[in-house]
């Protein structure tokens, strides 16, 4: 269906009635954010997939392939979100398609399977779900999820439930207990590692705590887009970047941040600049809409149309409405001390 790939390697993008790589070894989920506690449940398809490759070696790998051929690794995820399909609220994400993808490809995942959740599958039993989805369509050979996972009509069917059923079929399930935020004590229910604690911590601009939860920076990334063009005449330009519309925003507000310049149309190695950033309405100049601007600290060029993933270090203040523009510039360049010294930290 779609092959997604960056540095050489790809992730294959399909759907459970199209294009799919079989064999698989398949983790199960929803895998927003891909935060440590997804990665755990995807560390074990990632090592079946690999193990099989090691027994190849010094085989007639050909012949060998055919009669006991590799699993691809597949994380199976649903779309949209069943939380989409049963409100009909569009859900902002943390990770929309592309991130999602680009953080598999990091940890190794061959394909990823959106199954099309729709009155069908939702309808599925837990049996006809293994049977139809995981057996015939995914000829899956093994499987991995959380502790927590619950899966067909009405959510009925519990991990343990897959355990019994896939075995039926000799499948293999892990089954991966829930991770916890270890930073964060008293370590109770409410600090296991989830896409909603996450946000959360995103929503308060906590960025600490959901960096350390998703195990990377929280990011932002997009093309560069004109704006207004007012930031020169302050002698602070901004880069206004253009997210996916299901981008999951955190708190509004400036913050530090860490840079890294793409160029789409060269070949050319990607470019890592500090800066500082607001995410917000810019009342001082009657804004309307939320915008995303980043200052680059000691750099000049043009961004225009250029490729930005923006990692959050840190933030920094809530937005303000300024008496004038030169209030917010002097501002501006506080933030950009305040960046500079957590940056020299
Ligand atoms: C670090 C930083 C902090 C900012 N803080 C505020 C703020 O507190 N209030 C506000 O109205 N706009 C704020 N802005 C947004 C500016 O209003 C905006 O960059 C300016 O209007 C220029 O936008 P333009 O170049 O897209 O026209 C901030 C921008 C940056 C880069
Ligand atoms: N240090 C910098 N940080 C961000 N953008 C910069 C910087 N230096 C130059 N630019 C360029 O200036 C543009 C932003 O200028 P600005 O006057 O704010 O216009 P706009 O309103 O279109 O964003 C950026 O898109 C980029 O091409």
């Amino acid at each position: 269906m779609l092959n997604l790939s960056q540095n050489g390697c790809s992730v294959w993008v399909a759907s459970s009635t199209e294009g799919l790589l079989t064999p698989t070894a398949v983790a199960l989920g929803k895998f927003d954010g891909v935060h440590l506690g997804h990665q755990r449940v995807i560390q074990p398809i990632l090592q079946s997939a690999g193990n099989q490759e090691k027994q190849h070696i010094g085989e007639n790998s050909a012949q060998s392939d055919r009669e006991n051929p590799r699993p691809y690794s597949t994380v199976v995820t649903f779309d949209p979100h069943p939380h989409e399909f049963f409100t009909g609220q569009p859900r902002a994400l943390l990770t929309p398609l592309d991130e999602k993808v680009e953080q598999l490809r990091s940890l190794g995942v061959e394909q990823l399977v959106l199954l099309p959740f729709d009155r069908d599958l939702s309808a599925l039993s837990p049996e006809e779900f293994v049977d139809k989805i995981l057996v015939q369509q995914l000829q899956c050979q093994e499987i991995s999820v959380g502790q927590d996972f619950c899966f067909g009509k009405r959510r009925m069917g519990t991990a343990q439930d897959l355990q019994m059923l896939a075995g039926k079929y000799h499948i293999p399930v892990t089954i991966v207990p829930i991770q916890k935020d270890g930073d964060s004590l008293p370590t109770t229910d409410d600090n296991r590692i989830s896409t909603s604690l996450i946000r959360e911590s995103l929503a308060i601009g906590d960025i600490a705590k959901a960096n350390r939860l998703l195990g990377r920076p929280y990011t932002l990334s997009g093309e560069v887009i004109a704006g207004e063009k007012l930031g020169r005449t302050i002698g602070f330009p901004t880069a206004n970047i253009q997210l996916p519309k299901d981008k999951f925003l955190p708190r509004h507000g400036v913050y530090a941040i860490a840079v890294i310049i793409h160029d789409p149309t060269l070949d050319t190695l990607p470019i890592h600049k500090l800066g500082v950033m607001n995410i917000g309405n810019r009342p001082t100049v009657n804004g309307i809409d939320t915008r995303v601007e980043a200052h680059l600290l000691d750099w000049s060029g043009d961004l225009y149309g250029k490729n930005l993933v923006v990692q959050l270090v840190k933030f920094l203040r809530p937005e303000q409405k300024f008496s004038s523009l030169e209030a917010l510039k002097n501002q501006i360049q506080l933030d950009c001390t305040a960046a500079q010294t957590i940056f020299n930290a």
